[in-house]
């Protein structure tokens, strides 16, 4: 298992590389296997890629009915809420391409299924996982990405400093009190996560630099979550220069 830091110039930079990085990692994925795999996030950078890949000529490099979608967490509230992971991945990326509906796994909302209930969302999505993952023995599929990115303090997907998803084993949680709105929220374990062959951390801005030092510097994962993902391939930091400002002594060669 290996792991790089690559800075970029700007935000803009980085969204448009880390775009590009997706189409030819799902493009990869087809190749190799047909079908391609991978695990969305939510907030801005990840919308602000979600738009560069839409608007990228690289989006003709894919077969979009051959993609699994997925989400590492999403904002437990009813669907189509402006502020849903899915609501947001659907309007700047999947409404705009010929995914197949039966390929794209929303996590549940407030008003499906299961009703107000995100614990029940969460084990019923745990279960849809593991279906996916089939006779391979693993509780989730072999995501060939999941993207993420990094919270202020440290977090990714819906796993927060100190909270009980940091010492969970089941696949998907239910999260509830998180410090970033909305307060409910469900998402994917360390576990899930970690079952991918490549993950991605992706922070942009000053805000992010003293979280992504902190994972960066040895950190434990129960107090800085972005410490605890990691890719059974490539754990991959994509980082713009000023989320980079604060890495220690040992990256100094790539904050320039
Ligand atoms: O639902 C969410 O908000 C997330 O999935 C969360 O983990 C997000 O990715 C980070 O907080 C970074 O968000 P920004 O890119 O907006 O800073």
């Amino acid at each position: 298992m290996t792991s790089s830091v690559v800075v970029h110039p700007d935000p803009d930079v980085l969204v448009e590389s880390v775009a590009a990085r997706l189409a030819i990692r799902i493009a990869d994925a087809q190749a190799a296997r047909g079908l391609a795999c991978v695990a969305l996030t939510g907030g801005r950078v990840a919308a602000r890629i979600h738009r560069a890949l839409r608007d990228s000529p690289m989006r003709h490099a894919i077969d979009w009915s051959a993609v699994e979608f997925w989400w590492g967490d999403e904002r437990f509230l009813p669907s189509g809420d402006p502020d849903r992971n899915e609501t947001q991945a659907r309007e700047a990326l999947l409404d705009h391409l010929p995914v197949d509906p039966a390929r794209v796994h929303p996590m549940p909302a407030s008003d499906g299924e299961d009703g107000d209930d995100p614990e029940a969302g969460a084990a019923r999505y745990a279960a849809a996982l593991a279906d996916s993952a089939g006779h391979s023995g693993d509780p989730v599929p072999r995501f060939d990405v999941v993207m993420l990115g990094v919270g202020e303090d440290a977090h990714v997907a819906s796993v927060f400093p100190g909270q009980p998803a940091v010492y969970e084993e089941r696949s998907v949680v239910a999260v509830r009190g998180a410090p970033k709105p909305p307060p409910v929220r469900v998402t994917l374990t360390f576990d899930a996560i970690n079952n991918a062959e490549e993950v991605w951390l992706v922070a942009s801005g000053g805000a992010k630099a003293d979280a992504v030092a902190l994972a960066l510097s040895g950190a434990g994962p129960r107090q800085a979550p972005a410490a605890g993902v990691a890719g059974t391939g490539h754990t991959r930091w994509l980082l713009d220069r000023a989320a980079a400002a604060a890495l220690p002594s040992r990256f100094r060669s790539l904050r320039r």
